[in-house]
């Protein structure tokens, strides 16, 4: 694919300041975190975390191991409950919803996980379909033979899309740790999200297939006004793929700037 460089990219949709503080989004909000506080039993993880998302962000969510960005992931996907504050996520108080809304919600949420849980003995391409089950209320089971050719053609363009289409017929259990990631993320793009999350989607890739990746989710973002949020130990793609960065460090939000505001020395501070 081609590497299109922070300086060539479109402008994001929307500015914030570079404290954060002032963030004034121009597109509307997909998700919005309002003093979140996430504590397991008496041990906080992070503290009063505000910011807002507008839609077609790209928004890298960076900090050092163990300061929260997973749970914080959980938190704004309504997962986990947060201990305090509340989370709007495409409209809706994750924490209020019903369960019902809750699970609509979710069919336009695609997300990325750090363990990718396909189903092993499932061909590639069932596996990219079980992405398809949220909008299909009742099934719980489904198989690419049984889904409708629709759903099929939008599975195999989600494998072309992660340069995966080849495998459509292997098993899962067949794949490397890269290629199941790849796998996963198909599976997280096929409804066509209006919201991404993804959660170290590059850790098991090699280099060449994070770039890959990190530039698939760029265009979902600039092309498709998807709003994307990732996690990543890594400054270079932070920088590059983000419009925004966020920042975790000792329980508390200590980042929230445009990415074309910050230098990698900025966000290596956050991990000392
Ligand atoms: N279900 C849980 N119960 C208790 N503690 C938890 C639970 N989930 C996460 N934690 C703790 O919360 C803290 C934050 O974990 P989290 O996985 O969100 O961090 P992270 O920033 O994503 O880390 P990494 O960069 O290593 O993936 C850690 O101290 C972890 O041990």
């Amino acid at each position: 694919m081609t590497d299109l460089g922070v300086k060539n990219r479109a402008a994001p949709l929307a500015q914030s300041e570079p404290t954060g503080a002032a963030f004034a989004p121009v597109s509307p909000v997909d998700i919005e975190a309002r003093g979140v506080t996430k504590r397991f039993g008496e041990t906080p993880v992070f503290s009063d975390v505000s910011f807002r998302l507008a839609r077609g962000e790209a928004v890298a969510l960076v900090g050092a191991n163990g300061t929260g960005k997973s749970t914080l992931l959980r938190c704004l996907m309504g997962l986990i409950p947060a201990t305090d504050g509340s989370v709007h996520l495409l409209g809706q108080q994750t924490d209020r919803s019903k369960a019902s809304v809750l699970r609509q919600l979710r069919a336009n949420v695609g997300l990325v996980s750090q363990k990718h849980n396909l189903v092993p003995r499932l061909s590639v391409l069932s596996n990219v379909v079980h992405g398809l089950l949220g909008t299909y209320p009742g099934l719980r089971h489904w198989s690419h033979t049984l889904a409708p050719p629709p759903s099929r053609a939008a599975a195999l363009h989600a494998l072309e899309r992660v340069g995966l289409a080849h495998f459509a017929g292997r098993r899962a259990d067949r794949l490397s740790g890269g290629q199941s990631q790849r796998v996963a993320i198909a599976r997280a793009i096929v409804g066509a999200p209006k919201v991404l999350f993804a959660d170290e989607p590059c850790a098991s890739l090699d280099p060449s297939a994070g770039e890959d990746v990190m530039e698939l989710f760029f265009r979902l973002a600039r092309d498709e006004g998807v709003t994307v949020v990732f996690t990543s130990h890594n400054v270079t793609h932070a920088l590059k793929y983000g419009d925004r960065v966020l920042g975790l460090a000792q329980g508390r939000m200590r980042l929230d700037a445009t990415a074309a505001s910050l230098s990698a020395q900025d966000l290596r501070g956050l991990y000392d």
